[in-house]
């Protein structure tokens, strides 16, 4: 075809967006083991194979074929709760096909930091039970298979008392022994691995407004760690394994809910504490000013609104309980509670000189007044001198130091960046409570969420506020606070699955990672949140459409894309509530849900249709493209790439203003229409000083030696875009990475994609079929090469490499390890899309040569980081810092 000839409309449905399968599939579908959540008890060892190094002494065994086996399990049984953490292992990646290990034979890509884990990847589940309830636990373990672990002879670690009281019950049900551990080791065993391991923990809570805080590793120690949980625990933190029980206090969570049920009623602890929200505790404490006749006393600093004593009023009265109000009653107790819980910690802080404190237990519940009250009583207590924070997996951290009490499984050296918090849809999955079995398959799932989704509703309601203003002791306001956002724990996705994935690294070549934010929006300003999620939500509905469609438009595909629809409304909502309440939230954050929450319900590849179409369209355009530029001198030329890469941008489905444009033309229409209003100036335009950098000015630096291009959409955008710019530089001697999505997102092209695109581009281009080559590219490619030469070649190399996400966007402090190894000797790092160059790395800083590529597809966007309009080009150079 020629480029000047008019294929048909870009919108155009072919055969197969209608359901039928048109027979040639570019691309083989790639089943996504990384995410998948399954649940199968048994084990699958076909094709079981040892990974590395047979010599070693406990190899690891890889199961290709087992999706989710439950390695581990362990237990921490409180006095209120049972708090259960899992492991279900899945297998690593999915590229792991014969090119890549050509290539990292032929190139030496050796990954030096890689281990071997004996948790190869797989996922940290978080589910808690009622005590009283131990049967619903029991039965969950079994119908899990959880306790079956890798031999018949399991032994589950477990701590708190429970693991004493309930041990008989475990061998009598479940046929296993359970091994105590002791509570202490392991509430410190869990606070320090969550500290150090997830980004988004630690978080401060004042006057209704929660704060991520980072942790210096190299400045955690000492700190004090207090354990709310039905007692209260205070331990003086100095070391991994260096502690010691400070103090503690026989008032806590068991004495809130306790008396609480007492003296209100309450069916459940949820109940009580929602009561608290409606309730005014000054007709029930006894204030100052009740003391005082309304006065301050405002000699020693106590206002008139002071409480001068919890439940004081109730003496003088001559009321009996029936005349109190439940709502009251339960505020009165829980401001009492957490005071005194807070003076305490002060206290016990302030002899042993330390700052921190950190607050953990299920007695805190999320619940955004308990929190505050207990920052009150720090901050006011110490004057500001300490502070109070309190952990997002604030029950877990007997359980997961239980988790972390088995020997070998390596978890204790992950780091951050190996680790993924994913927020799935669907119990057990959220962390909360159990009813009945686990879900057994999606269909279920489904069902499961579709109650969620409408209990979820109900729940989210904001509950009406009273104004009861009265202080606590210290004389300072009440907390302002009164956590209208309390949601059952049947909706209470406040902790996520941990992904557990080895072999995610650091990208080598940031300037200064510690300081590194992917995010270029930060969605914590409210209009921000706002205007995303409408963007977000206006999207669904075609994003729906696509995605059944990429299914086969069946009714089981139908119902599924109604399910995603409605799980993924449900996150939004939750987010817009609470934006803080899956970890700090950026936009990367959002888009990359989307995709997450899409794979849930097993839409593997929402675009392929039309990322096939355009592929087809484009590369039936290319040789043109190819001639033209080769006509042309050097100079010009890279004018003419850097501009082709802008233009060809302009595809984007994720982009609802040029979605609209798709409807107006064909593909080479719009993809020449763009082409011609690619004039310079762009919006930001640092080409010039590119240009320099690659010869074209007085000085003749020596050219780059590798370059890292991170390609974006599928289509004109790799086709006509990247891969002319790509061939440019091996023309010039400068090896070539082209870095995509390991998974699909939107209509981005992925690694397991290219070598199929480049193949074809190589067929009408020599010094492509050349590079390719040598890059072990045109090995499992589906065209003949019985022609070309078989022999190494001494071209320069061509590669593709996975970037280990499968998002719009790229956090760079999470790459794949194979990524990270070619990154080590590249010198010039390009990034392509608004994702990947303007959302997120726009502010980003490298030790090498940067060059970030977009054209700015939303209006919003342009005015706000670029002062333009919509369409407008970002050209950023940025030599090495
Ligand atoms: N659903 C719930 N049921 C009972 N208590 C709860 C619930 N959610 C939060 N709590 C509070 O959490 C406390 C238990 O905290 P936890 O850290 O699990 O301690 P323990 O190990 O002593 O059970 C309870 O005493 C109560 O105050
Ligand atoms: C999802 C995207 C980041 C993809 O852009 P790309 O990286 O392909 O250039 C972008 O399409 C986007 O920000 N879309 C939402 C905004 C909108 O519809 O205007
Ligand atoms: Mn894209």
């Amino acid at each position: 075809m020629n480029i000047n000839e008019e294929p048909k409309n870009i919108n155009e449905k072919s055969n197969s967006e209608e359901g039928e399968d048109t027979g040639k599939e570019m691309v083989p579908p790639v089943a996504n083991s990384i995410h998948r959540s399954s649940s199968r008890p048994q084990l699958d060892l076909s094709g079981a194979a040892i990974q590395g190094n047979f010599e070693e002494r406990d190899p690891t065994i890889l199961l290709p074929n087992q999706s989710d086996d439950i390695s581990h399990l362990a237990l921490d049984i409180g006095g209120s709760l049972i708090k259960l953490v899992y492991f279900s292992r899945h297998e690593d990646r999915l590229v792991n096909d014969k090119r890549k290990k050509s290539m990292k034979e032929r190139f030496g890509v050796i990954n030096g930091n890689r281990r071997s884990f004996p948790i190869l990847g797989g996922r940290l589940h978080f589910v808690k039970f009622e005590t009283a309830k131990i049967n619903e636990c029991l039965e969950f373990i079994h119908s899990k298979q959880l306790h079956r672990g890798d031999n018949d002879n399991a032994v589950i670690k477990a701590t708190g008392g429970g693991a004493y009281k309930f041990a008989d019950l475990f061998k009598e049900k479940l046929g296993v022994s359970i091994e105590k551990e002791d509570e202490m080791d392991c509430l410190v065993a869990g606070a320090n691995f969550l500290l150090k391991a997830i980004r988004h923990e630690a978080f401060t809570h004042k006057e209704g407004h929660k704060e991520f805080v980072q942790i210096d590793h190299n400045d955690l120690y000492p700190y004090l760690l207090v354990n709310i949980g039905s007692g209260v625990s205070m331990i003086k933190v100095d070391g991994d394994g260096k502690f010691q029980r400070v103090s503690g206090t026989n008032v806590g969570g068991g004495t809130y809910w306790g008396l609480g049920r007492l003296l209100t009623k309450c069916k459940s602890f949820d109940e009580l504490l929602e009561l608290s929200q409606r309730g005014d505790n000054s007709s029930v404490d006894m204030l100052v000013g009740d003391i005082y006749g309304g006065l301050d006393y405002s000699k020693i600093g106590l206002s008139a609104s002071t409480i001068a004593s919890s439940f004081g009023k109730a003496i003088s009265e001559n009321k009996e309980i029936e005349d109190y109000r439940p709502e009251d009653i339960s505020l009165s107790l829980l401001r009492m509670i957490s005071y005194n819980i807070g003076q305490i910690s002060y206290l016990t802080a302030l002899q042993l000189g330390i700052k921190r404190i950190f607050f953990g237990g299920f007695f805190i519940r999320g619940h955004a007044y308990t929190m505050d009250t207990i920052s009150f009583a720090i901050q006011f207590w110490s004057k500001g001198g300490a502070q109070a924070m309190f952990l997002r997996h604030e029950g877990f951290l007997g359980a997961l130091g239980a988790f972390m009490s088995y020997e070998k499984h390596g978890l204790d050296d992950l780091m951050v960046h190996q680790l993924v918090e994913r927020f799935p849809m669907g119990a057990p999955y959220t962390g909360g409570k159990i009813h009945g079995p686990p879900l057994g398959d999606l269909n279920e799932k489904i069902s499961w969420m579709e109650k969620f989704v409408r209990k979820g509703t109900k729940i989210t309601a904001p509950v009406p506020m009273a104004s009861p203003r009265t202080t606590g002791l210290g004389g300072f306001e009440a907390p302002s606070s009164k956590g209208d956002t309390l949601r059952s724990d049947e909706s209470n996705l406040n902790v996520g699955v941990l992904h557990l994935v080895p072999s995610l690294e650091v990208f080598p070549l940031l300037a200064d990672p510690k300081t590194y934010e992917p995010n270029t929006i930060d969605l914590a300003e409210p209009n921000e949140l706002q205007y995303w999620f409408t963007v977000l939500s206006d999207h669904l509905p075609d994003l729906v459409d696509k995605a059944v469609a990429s299914e086969g438009g069946t009714d089981d595909a139908r119902r599924r894309g109604d399910a995603f629809a409605r799980a993924f409304s449900a996150h939004l909502a939750r987010l817009m509530e609470e934006p803080a309440a899956y970890g700090k939230l950026g936009l990367a954050n959002l888009l990359e849900l989307r995709e997450e929450c899409l794979r849930e319900f097993n839409f593997f590849d929402a675009y392929s249709t039309i990322k096939q179409r355009e592929n087809e369209a484009s590369l039936a355009v290319l040789p043109d493209l190819l001639m033209e530029l080769d006509s042309m001198s050097e100079e010009t030329r890279l004018l003419t790439l850097i501009e082709g890469v802008l233009a060809a941008n302009i595809f984007d489905w994720g982009s609802r203003a040029c979605v609209d444009l798709y409807h107006k033309g064909t593909i080479i229409e719009i993809y020449r229409m763009s082409r011609k209003k690619m004039q310079r100036p762009w919006r930001v335009d640092n080409f010039d000083a590119f240009k320099e950098r690659m010869g074209f000015g007085e000085n003749k630096p020596p050219r780059h030696k590798r370059a890292l291009l991170f390609v974006d959409n599928a289509g004109a955008d790799v086709v006509l875009g990247m891969l002319p710019l790509a061939r440019e530089l091996l023309r010039r001697g400068t090896e070539v990475v082209l870095v995509a999505n390991s998974l699909p997102a939107l209509n981005d092209v992925t690694a397991m994609e290219l070598p199929e695109i480049v193949a074809e581009a190589a067929k009408h281009c020599d010094i492509l079929r050349g590079a390719a080559e040598a890059g072990g590219l045109l090995m499992d490619a589906m065209i003949s090469i019985q022609d070309s030469p078989r022999e190494k070649s001494s071209s320069t190399p061509l590669m593709v490499v996975e970037n280990g996400c499968g998002s719009p966007c790229i956090d760079l402090r999470q790459v794949s390890s194979d990524l990270a190894a070619l990154a080590k000797d590249a010198d010039l790092v390009i990034l392509e899309g608004m994702g990947r160059s303007l959302h997120t790395n726009f502010n980003a800083r490298f030790v090498c040569d940067a060059l970030k590529l977009a054209m700015v597809k939303n209006q919003r966007l342009a005015e706000k980081l670029i002062k333009g309009n919509i369409y407008d080009c970002v050209c950023r150079y940025e030599p090495a810092s």
